[in-house]
């Protein structure tokens, strides 16, 4: 029963900050298998975010509790800064077999995406002497001072670096994109050190780039001497049914940065560049436990059963699968105005209701949240926070899938036909 959320949410709201909060709806978990979620009234949801991708195996996976166990049982330290690891150096190891060429040089690890990307920005503009860096529009690199300086989404304002040149992301053409980028690089010959990228842009509204266009940005990198950083923090590691999201175009980037599905709910990140700049100093980017051997042995059993599990062909499958099944809800869902995304990677985005003025942040917030009371736990992105955003387990089966859409259905049918939500989803702000 709601009482049951709301007492646990009362114990938190006694104890625990607000400051991380990015809440929809009073979700109290207190347990989890597969792709879903035991919430404290025992009500069992599906996990259709996986935590903002970060489940990327589900919640229990025994290949992660017996690694972790194993790391555990005979610890060897609890950081890489000052001694080598076994766990950390396989890791790495299986990053770099697994990377582009131009990538395959050194390993670094770190908590999280942001302490990557902001790692990757700092050594880049350290090892190159250029401080420019080229970003999209509604990017999220990241959550410290450091990622938040060359971000571009809506939520980060207020600490961007002078040093950041915000290009539009692309919508149908290119065309108009490729050409601030060609006079933000004119103006300023030897500047830019580095352009990143997402392959799906995901908290800006899981936007897809038009065919063509990251081929164009890669040539221009190529010929002024821009490092082309590939930030797949959310929809790498399989999710868009490739290995690398960057392998659904024809471009092969110099830094990779993986992160939230690499842990399985563990965490770690990495960044994977060329042996040059990640050498470029020792004692330049370090946290106390980055490259411990617990999530590093975590981070390796998600790799390997990435291949063992096939998971690459399932998120290909299922992803298909829950597309179309969306595109046909989309067809009897006029709120629906666009179904897109690769593999398990979706977005949603819903449009405006003229008949009762609600707007679409509003009716987003009103679905994502009468989604939570029938049952699915999934969360809105996107620079106008109308975008529904599907990341699942990368694990998750077509029964699930299926599931989850027809929950989804009839939220929007009762938030749509009024019958939803007696106010209680406007406690929660969101982003
Ligand atoms: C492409 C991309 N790059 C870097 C990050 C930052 O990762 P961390 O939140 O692990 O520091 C993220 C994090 N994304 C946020 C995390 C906070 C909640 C909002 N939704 C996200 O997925 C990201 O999507």
């Amino acid at each position: 029963s709601a009482t049951a959320n709301v007492a646990l949410y009362q114990r938190e709201a006694h104890s625990v900050s607000k400051l991380a909060h990015l809440r929809f709806f009073p979700l109290a978990v207190t347990g989890g298998k597969g792709a879903t979620l035991r919430a404290d009234d025992g009500r069992i949801l599906i996990d259709f975010s996986a935590s903002w991708g970060a489940a990327s195996l589900g919640h229990s996976h025994p290949a992660i509790r017996s690694a972790v166990d194993a790391a555990l049982a005979d610890q060897a330290g609890a950081s890489y800064l000052s001694s080598a690891n076994l766990p950390a150096i396989e890791l790495a190891e299986m990053l770099l077999a697994l990377a582009p060429a131009r990538a395959a040089g050194r390993v670094w690890l770190g908590h999280s995406g942001s302490d990557a990307n902001e790692t990757a920005s700092r050594v880049i503009r350290a090892a190159t002497g250029r401080p420019g860096i080229l970003a999209f529009e509604g990017a999220y690199h990241g959550g410290t001072s450091g990622s938040m300086a060359f971000s571009g989404h809506p939520s980060q304002q207020e600490v961007r670096s002078p040093h950041l040149t915000l290009v539009p992301y692309p919508t149908a053409s290119a065309d108009s994109t490729l050409e601030v980028i060609d006079d933000a690089i004119k103006r300023k010959p030897g500047y830019f050190g580095a352009f990143f990228i997402e392959p799906i842009q995901s908290d800006g509204g899981v936007l897809v780039p038009p065919p063509g266009f990251f081929e164009a940005v890669q040539r221009r990198c190529r010929d002024n001497g821009i490092l082309l950083v590939s930030d797949e923090v959310k929809v790498g590691l399989g999710r868009t049914g490739v290995l690398h999201a960057f392998q659904n175009f024809d471009i092969e980037p110099d830094v990779l940065v993986l992160g939230k599905g690499l842990g399985g709910g563990l965490p770690i990140s990495a960044v994977i560049g060329p042996e040059w700049l990640m050498n470029h100093c020792a004692a330049f980017s370090f946290q106390t436990l980055h490259g411990n051997p617990v999530c590093a042995a975590a981070a390796g059993a998600v790799v390997r059963t990435i291949e063992t599990e096939k998971l690459l062909h399932n998120a290909s499958k299922v992803g298909g699968y829950l597309h179309r099944l969306l595109v046909d809800l989309a067809a009897r869902q006029s709120a629906i105005a666009d179904v897109r995304g690769i593999g398990l990677a979706i977005g949603i985005e819903l449009t405006h209701r003229a008949s009762d003025g609600l707007s679409a942040r509003e009716l987003t917030a009103r679905v994502v949240y009468r989604a939570y009371q029938l049952g699915l736990v999934v969360y809105y992105v996107g620079i106008s926070s109308n975008v529904v955003e599907l990341t699942p387990p990368l694990t998750l089966s077509y029964e699930d899938a299926a599931r989850g859409v027809s929950i989804l259905e009839r939220a929007i049918s009762d938030v749509v036909g009024g019958v939803a939500d007696e106010g209680e989803h406007g406690n929660f702000t969101g982003w």
